[in-house]
């Protein structure tokens, strides 16, 4: 078999593309799954024709609730299965992750008819908020706080361009490949939750205003400018989550939205921590909101006389403008050393959700042409979206004390709420969201899911405001779960 190098894209793509014809037999050694050096993927995408359009059809073909996703307006990714999956830990997470993917890559035979971001060999990942969480080590000091997963199977769409890729571990001959591989995992029928109870979580919502005046306090004694303070709720279902349920819903109603899933973190948040394609990146900052006010059973993003009033109201209020010019001014800080040129506009505009409307800004960049003079690789989309976590959309100004007091005073074990999640290719190039409007269904008990939500504090924030604004922010699971 020969290997050739990978050619096309700029950006020197670090997989090898073999060069076999797909009629051809995959190669195949004696080398055990997780051999000492490593595994080696043969990856093969080809066009497809028979995906059907709309939000939900990628969402629509996942087999089982193992679902590995990430869509928005109909495009994007859908995986299941696992041929790998790396789980890293604490304050190295992410570099380990980029590490582990990098040898994956220098190994990897990939066969990509299509090439689009998203085509040939990808991983899709969820790294916890913090380094630490608590009660990691008391309860579960296995847990991991990052993780990468390459599917077996991945759908995906970009406008008229449709693929299937498909992966296999060299040496693995008890895996099914190609066709068989597909018939691997039948069709199983979505399942909805059932009955859904919703009860308090680690502070109550009785409580959690008073969480809130603390920080408030504490920034009126000049300590920090803004935090981010969180809460979650817990839903106790009749029957196992299948997240499949809560995506469909999700891409069909928060459509403007990244509806992702990985490894049972499910969510659609409307903020990008960091796209990179093509020595281009963009990341969409939030930070201040107002709530919509709507009656009726579906999430409708049609705006009325009303809703135009509270935008204009949200993009004059001083405090939003302030919560969220920290916000951008993080996040173009970090991309600024990897960057040749950037683009911040100046004033933020309103983002309409079905649920709450947001100022924001759309920040892009040039990436440094590295590779070119130094031989190394760019930096991967990951990389990018370890040095950009935590923004202070999620976190808060200066970043270490208020990271500091989300510590001491939250109350709550974030997870992977409010960490990077999302994919990356075999260039590095991907997309990275933050796990916000987003839940975690328990690993060992699937009737069991954490919904969170947060809202920015600064010294004009009010409490019972603040508290109103999160039920907002979780709307989108509970709609999911249908429990609205
Ligand atoms: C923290 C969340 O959202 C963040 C906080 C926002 C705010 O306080 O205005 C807006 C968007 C997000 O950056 C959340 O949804 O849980």
């Amino acid at each position: 078999m020969t290997v050739s190098p990978a050619g096309g894209a700029p950006g020197a793509p670090t997989a090898a593309y073999e060069s076999w014809p797909a009629q051809e037999p995959l190669p195949s050694d004696d080398a055990p799954r997780g051999a000492p050096d490593g595994p080696q993927l043969v990856v093969r995408t080809v066009a497809i024709d028979d995906l059907p359009e709309g939000r939900t059809a990628l969402v629509d073909r996942l087999p089982d609730g193992n679902a590995l996703t990430w869509v928005r307006h109909g495009d994007g990714l859908a995986g299941w299965g696992e041929a790998l999956r790396f789980e890293t830990f604490g304050p190295g997470r992410f570099a380990d992750a980029d590490d582990k993917w990098r040898q994956v890559l220098d190994k990897a035979l990939v066969h990509d008819d299509v090439r689009l971001p998203g085509s040939g060999l990808v991983a899709f990942g969820s790294f916890a908020f913090d380094d630490v969480s608590p009660g990691d080590e008391e309860e579960d000091p296995a847990r991991a706080s990052g993780v990468l997963i390459v599917p077996r199977v991945v759908v995906g769409r970009r406008g008229e361009h449709a693929w299937l890729t498909t992966v296999s571990l060299v040496g693995d001959r008890s895996a099914p490949v190609g066709e068989d591989l597909l018939s691997a995992y039948p069709h199983r029928p979505v399942t909805g939750p059932g009955r859904v109870v919703l009860a308090d979580g680690a502070v109550g919502a009785a409580d959690w205003p008073g969480v809130v005046a603390e920080g408030i306090a504490r920034i009126q004694a000049g300590e920090l400018e803004k935090v981010v303070l969180a809460r979650d709720v817990v839903a106790s279902t009749e029957h196992p989550v299948d997240a499949r349920h809560l995506l469909g819903r999700l891409a069909a109603a928060y459509d403007a939205c990244w509806t992702f899933s990985v490894d049972g973190m499910v969510g659609a948040t409307p903020e990008l921590l960091v796209r990179s394609e093509k020595g281009l990146v963009a990341s969409r900052v939030l930070a201040g909101t107002i709530r919509r006010e709507h009656g009726g059973d579906t999430p409708d993003a049609q705006g009325d006389d009303a809703d135009l009033l509270r935008a204009a109201q949200l993009a004059r209020s001083s405090k939003d403008l302030e919560e969220h010019e920290f916000a951008v001014r993080s996040v173009a800080a970090a991309l600024e050393p990897f960057c040749s040129s950037m683009n911040v506009p100046e004033a933020p505009f309103v983002l309409h959700l079905p649920n709450v409307m947001h100022l924001a800004t759309d920040v892009t960049g040039v990436l440094t042409d590295q590779g070119a003079t130094s031989g190394r690789r760019p930096p991967s989309s990951l990389s990018l979206a370890a040095a950009l976590h935590p923004s202070a959309a999620v976190c808060g100004t200066p970043t270490q004390a208020a990271r500091g007091l989300i510590r001491e005073i939250e109350g709550l074990d974030r997870a992977r709420y409010a960490g990077p999640v999302g994919w990356v290719g075999a260039d590095g190039d991907g997309e990275w969201g933050i796990a916000l409007r987003s839940a975690e269904i328990s690993a060992k008990n699937p009737r069991h899911i954490r919904l969170f939500a947060g809202c920015g504090i600064v010294a004009a924030s009010d409490p019972a405001a603040e508290l109103a604004e999160s039920e907002a922010k979780l709307e989108p699971m509970r709609y999911a779960l249908a429990t609205r």
